[in-house]
């Protein structure tokens, strides 16, 4: 195991919005995190890599508590790509990537093969590598959010979170990236919206309502019409896709009851 959630609780304004939740991942999965808007996804992920401390609970990283592990140590180990990050507009591509490779160096080593070897690996991985040297104030939507993508994976991190990693990407693009993160040598959690996405591409998923785990396991189990109904409010017919095999959501209509 390498990610362990344990009743983690957080809240904020007085809300309960991270409300008992237990989730264990497994080294080298990847575990998508889907619930509708305001479920807690956002909040859990970030409890997840220290940014936020959980008021009650625990969450390991292998065997350690994640409050526990010196600040340095954390940063070298898990990445987190957050929705709509910014970035300083008079930079490059290659600046922003090269910003991964921060927590491996200190103020005064010098830039090493290795942290080229990591810079050029994750543009190339992004698709990225011929925009090298262009300004970040130019990029598309689409081309900076794949941008935040290679500075994470220049970090080299074992621990790879992602908050709605597919936003702005166009199709090509949404599959590409999502079966990098499925193909990595790392532990990932990505929360999506895209329940066919996550079906097609996750190893396993949870599906958060109001701060809680309501379901957690492989796609073809959790995903089910009844569920959907309940979380989303949607109407689906669910059936296996022939071409993958995997949960095939096709959306009927709103269900307001
Ligand atoms: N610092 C905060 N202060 C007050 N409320 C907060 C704070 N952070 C999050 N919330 C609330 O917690 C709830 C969960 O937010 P969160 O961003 O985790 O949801 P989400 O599932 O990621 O949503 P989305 O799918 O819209 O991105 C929301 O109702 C949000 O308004």
């Amino acid at each position: 195991m390498t990610i362990s959630v344990k009743d983690a609780r957080w809240t904020a304004s007085g809300k309960m919005i991270v409300d008992g939740i237990t989730l264990d991942i497994e080294a080298g999965q990847m575990l998508g995190l889907l619930g509708p808007n305001g479920s807690g996804k956002s909040s859990l992920l970030r409890l997840i890599c220290g940014l936020r401390r959980v008021e009650s609970g625990v969450i390991r990283l292998g065997d350690d508590e994640i409050g526990l592990i010196p600040r340095a140590q954390l940063s070298r180990r898990i990445a987190i790509v957050e929705q709509q990050a910014t970035t300083d507009a008079q930079v490059t591509v290659n600046d922003v990537v090269r910003l991964g490779r921060t927590p491996h160096r200190s103020p005064l080593s010098q830039w090493t093969m290795r942290d080229d070897a990591a810079v050029n690996h994750a543009l190339e991985s992004v698709g990225m590598l011929e925009k090298r040297a262009q300004s970040w104030h130019t990029l598309s939507g689409g081309e900076r959010q794949r941008v935040h993508i290679a500075r994470a994976l220049a970090q080299t991190p074992a621990e790879l979170l992602l908050d709605e990693p597919t936003n702005h990407l166009d199709i090509q693009h949404q599959l590409d990236i999502l079966s990098l993160i499925s193909r990595l040598p790392v532990t990932s959690v990505v929360a999506l919206h895209d329940l066919n996405l996550a079906a097609m591409f996750c190893d396993r998923i949870a599906i958060l309502h109001h701060g809680r785990v309501i379901a957690a396991g492989d796609p073809g189990t959790v995903l089910t019409e009844e569920l959907v109904a309940d979380v989303f409010g949607v109407r689906t017919f669910i059936d296996r896709s022939p071409h993958h095999g995997k949960p095939h959501i096709h959306f009927l209509a709103a269900h307001r009851s």
